[in-house]
């Protein structure tokens, strides 16, 4: 059983172990316990618990997001919508991206546990968000932000058309 305790953090008496699914908390000798734990869905916050569209389509999901990712230069599959981040991963790496004069296209991965384990599958990345520009995978919110801070996110989205209605990046 996988069991790790950050000593860091015991040192200053808080101490996290995580076995399993079920998160332990000592802080300064007071021990609190509850379950991540969702049936259907192991790494989702039970409020946003999935229901399945794509499943019964006939399509395949990697068809979903190789067509997503070729016809869309900025893809993002996110929690909720950028309207509507139901997750500050996704509202995080919505808010980067809205820094540039380009079109954002996205899907709700959290309607649709087809449509999440396919992209985690077809990107081999286990979290969301997960962003794409020009067909390739860029990473998540910390690798957007970095790119972002670094300037390579600007040279990278230099070349797309952009929306006149949206800041430059500046
Ligand atoms: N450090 C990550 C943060 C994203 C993250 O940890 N996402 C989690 C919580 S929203 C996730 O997608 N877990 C898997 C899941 O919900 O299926 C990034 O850079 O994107
Ligand atoms: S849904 Fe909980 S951290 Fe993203």
């Amino acid at each position: 059983m996988a069991k790790r305790t950050l000593s860091n953090l015991v040192s200053r008496g808080i101490a996290y172990s995580f076995e399993s699914r079920v998160v332990s908390m000592q802080l300064f000798g007071q021990s609190l316990m509850y379950s991540t734990k969702i049936s259907g869905d192991s790494d989702t916050h039970e409020d946003f618990r999935s229901t399945n569209k794509l499943e019964g389509s006939g399509i395949s999901v990697q068809d979903v997001v190789q067509q997503d990712v070729k016809v869309n230069p900025v893809m993002i599959y996110m929690k909720g919508v950028p309207d509507a981040p139901r997750c500050g991963f996704s509202a995080l790496a919505i808010k980067v991206l809205q820094q540039y004069r380009v079109p954002i296209s996205s899907r709700n991965i959290l309607e649709d546990p087809v449509l999440k384990e396919g992209v985690k599958a077809f990107s081999n990345w286990p979290t969301f968000p997960q962003i794409f520009v020009k067909g390739e995978f860029i990473g998540g919110s910390d690798i957007v932000l970095s790119m972002h801070q670094n300037g390579q996110l600007k040279e990278l989205l230099s070349d797309i058309n952009g929306d006149d209605s949206k800041p430059s990046g500046e």
